[in-house]
Formats: C-alpha cells, sequence, structure tokens
C-alpha cells in the first residue's frame, strides 16, 4: 500500500519516531531517524526487538506517538510501600556500573508511559482538534494521583518477558472492596499489548482468555508478570498471570493472541 502523506502530518511523522526511540529509552534527534538508526544513542549500537524495515514502515505513515511532560511511570505520592519496594527492585535493575564505574543497561527496561496522539481516524478522516486534545490512553485519563491505575511497565529483552507494578485505586471498585473485573481485564490487555508491541511492532489484540482466580484488594498493589509462548507470522502470543508481590497467590491468568498492524489498518486503508 503507498500512503501519500499530506505536508503537516510529516512533523507528526518525525515526533512519531521520536517517540518510538524515547519508548525504547534512546534519544533521536530531529531528521536522524532513517540514516542514523543504528548509532543513535551514546550508550551503544540501538538493537530494535522487531525488523527495522516494519520501523521505517511506520516511520513514514501519520500516527504521531507524543510524549507529554509528564511521566506516568514515576514514583508519586500516592504509591504504597509495596508499589514503591518493587518499583526500586526493578528499576535498580535497569542500569549497571561496571568495575571502572562506567553505567551500562541492565536487564530490566522501564518504560516511560506515553498518550499517542492519533491524527486521523478509520478512513483516513482528520481528527477535530477537539477530539484530539481530549483524547487519553484509557489506562492514564484519570488525573488524581492513586485514584484509578497506578502502573509501571519493566521489560526484559533477554528473557522476552515484561513485569508491571499496579496499584488499584478507589475508581476501579467493582465487587465491594475489590477491582472491577473490567479493571484488571484493561490491565491485562494493556500490559500483554505493550509486550508484544515490544516484541513485535504494532500489534491490535486479537484475542484474550482470562481467568479469575482471587479477587483483588481494592488499594492493593499486584504484580502482571508476561512471557513470550510463541510467534508464528503476525501473530504475537503472550501469557500473563496476576499475583499478590511476592508471587505467592494467583488472583487472574490470562492468554492473548496479537496481530501485527500497519498504520494503513487504523487508518483504513
Ligand atoms: C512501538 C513500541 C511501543 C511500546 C509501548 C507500546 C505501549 C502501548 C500501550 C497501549 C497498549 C494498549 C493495548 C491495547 C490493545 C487493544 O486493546 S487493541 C483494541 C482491541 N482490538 C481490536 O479492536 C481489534 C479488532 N480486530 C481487528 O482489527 C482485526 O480483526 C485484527 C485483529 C487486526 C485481525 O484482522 P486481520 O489483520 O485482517 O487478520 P485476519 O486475516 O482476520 O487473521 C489473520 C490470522 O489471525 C487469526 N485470527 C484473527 N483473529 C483471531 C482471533 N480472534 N482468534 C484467533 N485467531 C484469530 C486468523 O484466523 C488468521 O490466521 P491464519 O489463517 O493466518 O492462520
Amino acid at each position: 500500500m503507498k500512503v501519500i502523506l499530506p505536508a503537516k502530518t510529516r512533523g507528526g511523522v518525525q515526533q512519531m519516531a521520536r517517540g518510538l526511540c524515547q519508548i525504547m529509552g534512546r534519544e533521536i534527534s530531529k531528521g536522524n531517524f532513517n540514516t542514523n538508526i543504528r548509532q543513535m544513542t551514546p550508550r551503544g549500537t540501538l538493537q530494535l526487538p522487531w525488523s527495522i524495515n516494519s520501523v521505517r514502515t511506520m516511520a513514514v505513515l501519520p500516527w504521531p506517538f507524543s510524549f507529554q511532560p509528564r511521566d506516568f511511570s514515576l514514583p508519586n505520592s500516592s504509591w504504597g510501600s509495596d508499589m514503591r519496594r518493587l518499583y526500586e527492585h526493578y528499576n535498580s535493575q535497569c542500569e549497571v556500573e561496571t568495575d571502572d564505574g562506567e553505567k551500562k543497561w541492565g536487564v530490566w527496561r522501564r518504560l516511560p508511559s506515553y498518550n499517542r496522539s492519533l491524527k486521523y481516524a478509520t478512513g483516513g478522516v482528520y481528527l477535530s482538534k477537539i477530539i484530539q486534545s481530549k483524547a487519553r490512553l484509557f489506562t492514564r485519563n484519570i488525573r488524581a494521583q492513586g485514584a484509578g491505575f497506578e502502573y509501571v511497565v519493566f521489560v526484559n529483552k533477554q528473557e522476552q518477558k515484561c513485569v508491571c507494578v499496579f496499584q488499584a485505586g478507589h475508581l476501579l471498585e467493582g465487587p465491594p472492596g475489590h477491582v472491577h473485573g473490567g479493571a484488571i481485564a484493561t490491565m491485562i490487555d494493556t500490559v500483554t499489548g505493550t509486550h508484544a508491541t515490544y516484541l513485535s511492532g504494532p500489534v491490535m489484540t486479537a484475542n484474550l482468555n482470562i481467568n479469575y482466580r482471587s479477587p483483588i484488594s481494592l488499594g492493593s498493589t499486584v504484580l502482571l508478570t508476561c512471557s513470550l509462548d510463541k510467534k508464528e507470522g503476525r501473530k504475537t502470543f503472550v501469557s500473563c498471570q496476576v499475583t499478590n508481590t511476592d508471587s505467592s497467590k494467583l488472583h487472574t491468568e490470562a492468554t492473548g493472541l496479537f496481530l501485527s498492524i500497519t498504520m494503513g489498518h487504523l487508518l483504513g486503508g
């Protein structure tokens, strides 16, 4: 499919490319996306977990990611002790110091939160400024700290695994005193989807199977642990377990199928 971009979307493409690289923990300066993608970091060679061609394909399509100044994945005053302790546990493994004092990436990587601003809807219709400016990632749309979804995602590329530390706020109530099943499903979809995207590039959820084993208390912190089951062509199969913080109690388990898409799919191409 050939996509011809309106001039005003090209800046957004640059922005999206930069956004992708920030998600991967790297910086990219304006204009060097195609030429310097393999040398964009002072820390070493960039190794994207999916093929470079798919990134190039994405880079010529109008799906701009935009980073807001606030990173919702960083600790805030609403985080309880379990949330902070687990954050520190994984965050301390994101960067390690060598014997000669040099800092290197560790096995884990914290993913910053992001807001994506899609300018076009299915059929290539340009979204109104009002819709664009009001659109929020579902899990980040409650402004009050601690009221909704407080979470941070860490990925481990070596083990093709990811963990999410999630503290469920009071606005997520389902059964009295416990978390709504839809809120749990939302987190599972978000984290498995993020993991599949990290491993395979842009995907959409095709299938999600969830078994609820024991309720989650409102206000508590749980761990979502996701692993890659297999990849078959466009299909990425991910499984997920939701447990208490020391993994001794299983709350929920799920499997998901994610299908790789092109941006044309979202634009109705
Ligand atoms: C870049 C780095 C960023 C990292 C940081 C990212 C952060 C990111 C944070 C946000 C994370 C949020 C994550 C939310 C993710 C959603 O919630 S997505 C929203 C919910 N999902 C949807 O709305 C999807 C709606 N469905 C569709 O659009 C289309 O059905 C799909 C899923 C794209 C598939 O359509 P298609 O591409 O036409 O595929 P199709 O030809 O029908 O099927 C292809 C194959 O898949 C199989 N298949 C299709 N559907 C199914 C199914 N349901 N069950 C079993 N098999 C199926 C087919 O049988 C076929 O198999 P084969 O015959 O090839 O063996």
